[in-house]
């Protein structure tokens, strides 16, 4: 059953940064019904995306393949968070110049961007708040990329190697109290399902 999209709200409340809404709309057995939804204000027109999200590789010689991470305090969050680097899109930029922007910005890298994500929902039962997530490849050799000079001042680089990126995780959590961004861990479990060699072929159950 479809539901649908059409529907009308009232403001309840409103922010620099957010607005709380009551949205009203018409649910699949046809009754009215009312959601309170909080909308960011910064959406920029004819983007559909509030923000990136960028899974970024750091790629080097003699060195494992690494993501770059940034652990910073989240004031909603009452404690430090494990991000992919992460912020909003201006105006007039596109999905992959928001994304080396914010790479440069929080962590100091020059990346080349390899593929972009759909847009993709963050918490729809809270909010209509969006990102697209982008697939950069940083080359770690060169010149440039060597001693990266981050711009923002509590903001935290870690890199962490691919092929163990979970365990890394598993082993920072145990040590701080940090809460990890739920795109990270999903991103982890699936390299962890992507890396993992059975030492038997699994057989065909009778
Ligand atoms: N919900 C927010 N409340 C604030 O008080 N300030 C906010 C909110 N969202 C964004 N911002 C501010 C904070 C930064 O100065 C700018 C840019 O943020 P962004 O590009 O999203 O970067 P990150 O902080 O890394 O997400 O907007």
């Amino acid at each position: 059953t479809e539901v649908k999209c059409k529907s009308k709200y009232v403001l309840i409340a409103s922010g620099k940064w957010l607005t709380l809404e009551k949205t009203t709309y018409v649910d699949p057995s046809g009754s009215t019904r009312t959601w309170e939804t909080a909308k960011r204000t910064t959406r920029v027109a004819n983007i559909a995306a509030d923000g990136v999200a960028i899974i970024a590789l750091l790629k080097r010689t003699l060195h494992k393949d690494c993501v770059v991470m940034v652990r910073q305090f989240r004031p909603p969050m009452g404690c430090n968070t494990l991000e992919f680097p992460a912020g909003l899109i201006d105006d007039n930029e596109t999905i992959e110049t928001a994304a080396l922007r914010e790479l440069k910005e929080e962590t100091g890298y020059k990346g080349e961007v390899v593929g972009v994500t759909p847009v993709t929902c963050l918490d729809p039962g809270l909010s209509n708040c969006t990102t697209q997530m982008v697939m950069v490849h940083i080359n770690g050799d060169d010149l440039e990329n060597i001693n990266p000079t981050q711009q923002l001042e509590f903001v935290e680089v870690i890199l962490l190697p691919l092929d163990e990126f979970q365990q890394k995780i598993e082993e920072l959590l145990q040590k701080e109290k940090i809460v990890v961004d739920s795109k990270v861990y999903i991103y982890a479990m699936g390299m962890s399902q992507a890396f993992f060699k059975p030492r038997e072929l699994p057989v065909l159950k009778q």
